[in-house]
């Protein structure tokens, strides 16, 4: 569905990202982990279409997007959530996922819209896939932060995408939000999906990944299922004893 080529990054004289190749099929999940400052959110940003790389390739369903925006790689398939918080704290919860979804253009654009339409359905359908039935006029400020992740989450998945791009998806959340997000996330896998996920949260990602890339020094330093990369010493010693 994605797939990274040879990419290699620089800033000034830095190298950032050096020669990292990687691949997401449908259906998979690809967790990426590695230490503070390893490349990650600059990686999903390569992916994304954010930043361009400095070398590589990056193709999506086949097609060669390297040089193509963030914009157009969206109308392609791709959605992608920040590590910050990019919700309208002043309008309900249903409100930003109408935004998203008109934005997507999955429903005609009419901002004065009225409840019972075909997008309010979307909404609802939208907000349940993430576990918030019961939240659409509750407003983003008064969300807790787990739910905050959700909506966020409801709102990448207002395009109906085939690419999914989650960037440290549970940052900051309660254990039992961990939880229910790592459900959400597992069932948008199993839908088709093709996720990559950076996450900080080791268990989640070993558990829920069906491949794990390690970045290290902006270095792809292993690719595999979870028992693999966590038996490889190199990945061991990267993180230096923190338990795996
Ligand atoms: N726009 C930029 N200009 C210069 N250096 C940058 C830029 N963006 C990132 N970097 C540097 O690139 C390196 C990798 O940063 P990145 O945020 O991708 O790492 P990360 O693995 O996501 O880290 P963390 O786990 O802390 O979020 C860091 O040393 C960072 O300072």
């Amino acid at each position: 569905m994605i797939s990274a080529e040879a990419v290699g990054w620089k800033v000034g004289g830095a190298h950032i990202l050096d020669d990292v190749s990687l691949t997401v099929g449908a259906g998979e999940l690809l967790g990426i982990i590695g230490p503070n400052g390893a490349g990650k959110s600059s990686f999903v940003n390569i992916l994304s279409g954010v930043t361009r790389p400095s070398s590589g390739r990056i193709t999506l369903q086949d097609r060669d997007v390297t040089g193509s925006s963030a914009t157009r790689r969206a109308r392609m398939g791709l959605a992608r959530s920040f590590q910050t918080s990019a919700l309208f704290d002043g309008l309900s919860a249903g409100e930003n996922v109408r935004l998203a979804v008109q934005a997507a253009g999955t429903a005609p654009f009419s901002p004065f819209r009225a409840a019972g339409s075909a997008t309010s359905t979307v909404i609802e359908s939208l907000l349940t896939r993430v576990r918030m039935p019961g939240r659409v006029r509750t407003l983003a400020r008064d969300l807790s932060h787990g739910d905050r992740r959700k909506l966020e989450l409801a709102m990448a998945l207002a395009s109906e995408p085939a690419v999914l791009l989650l960037d440290e998806p549970m940052a900051g959340v309660s254990a039992e939000d961990v939880d229910g997000l790592t459900e959400i996330i597992g069932e948008v896998r199993d839908s088709g999906v093709a996720v990559a996920m950076v996450e900080h949260h080791m268990h989640v990602v070993l558990g829920l990944a069906d491949r794990v890339a390690v970045l290290h020094h902006g270095q792809l330093l292993a690719v595999g299922v979870p028992t693999e990369v966590t038996a490889d010493e190199r990945v061991q010693q990267a993180y230096l004893g923190e338990a795996l």
